[in-house]
């Protein structure tokens, strides 16, 4: 900040396994959205080691970091952060496109994942011309879209009234048992029922991790 240094988060350690649902809770500035983007490549550690997906984000350069989250990691963003002058499948297929995959796979492979999300038949629609949680819906295809197995999710439900942030639990949660590994920040207790595991966070610490029933501790949560 300027020429002050904050320390965000510190001491932390866990391990998330792949496949599974993992809710990251705790109160405002207890770190939560500062992990998610060191998750995803979009802000460094400042010592220790991170790493995703079998890379070391630690040692990585900038240009494999951007490379890293454009092929294998999905951000899903509270406010969906759709562009409003292209079709819900145009910006699907965006990812693809920015990789240089051909236009009609890209077409393909968008279709297939707005498809996952129940969105099927609404390709052609404009962000204005759908409900928040649809909007919700394409801004998860987009993070799958091509395969990517890694979801990041920065309280994917605070923008959606709870009838619908709870369908887009349900959608989150049936990724994850279709195989993608989903790691999401919430303030809404009702959406810990779908996490494998809870991290909770206080002051840039970890507080406790464990699986949803259980209190277990942050050492106890290390692999
Ligand atoms: N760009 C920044 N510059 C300075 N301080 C920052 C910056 N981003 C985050 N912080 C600080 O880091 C700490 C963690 O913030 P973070 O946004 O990760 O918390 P959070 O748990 O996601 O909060 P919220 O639930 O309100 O979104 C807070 O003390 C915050 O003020």
């Amino acid at each position: 900040m300027g020429r002050q240094t904050v320390t965000a988060l510190r001491d932390i350690s866990l391990s998330v396994p792949a496949g599974t649902l993992t809710a990251l809770t705790g109160p405002s500035g207890s770190g939560k959205s500062t992990l998610l983007h060191l998750i995803a490549g979009l802000e460094r550690v400042g010592s220790g080691t991170l790493d995703v997906l079998g890379s070391e984000l630690h040692a990585c350069t900038s240009a494999e970091l951007s490379a890293l989250r454009l092929r294998e990691i999905g951000f899903v963003h509270q406010d969906f952060s759709l562009l409003a002058d292209l079709t819900l499948i145009e910006n699907v297929r965006l990812p693809l496109e920015a990789l240089g995959t051909a236009r009609g796979d890209a077409t393909a492979a968008a279709r297939a994942a707005m498809g996952r999300v129940g969105l099927a038949g609404l390709e052609e629609r404009f962000p204005a011309e759908v409900s928040g949680g649809q909007q919700q819906r394409a801004a998860i295809a987009r993070a799958i879209v091509g395969e990517r197995t890694l979801v990041l999710a920065d309280e994917p439900t605070g923008s959606l009234d709870s009838r619908t942030g709870a369908e887009i639990m349900d959608v989150l949660a049936q990724l994850r048992d279709e195989g993608v590994t989903v790691v999401l920040s919430t303030h809404n207790p009702a959406n810990l029922a779908h996490a494998d595991r809870i991290a909770v966070l206080h002051d840039g610490t970890l507080v406790s991790f464990g699986t949803a029933d259980s209190s277990v501790s942050a050492e106890a949560g290390t692999a």
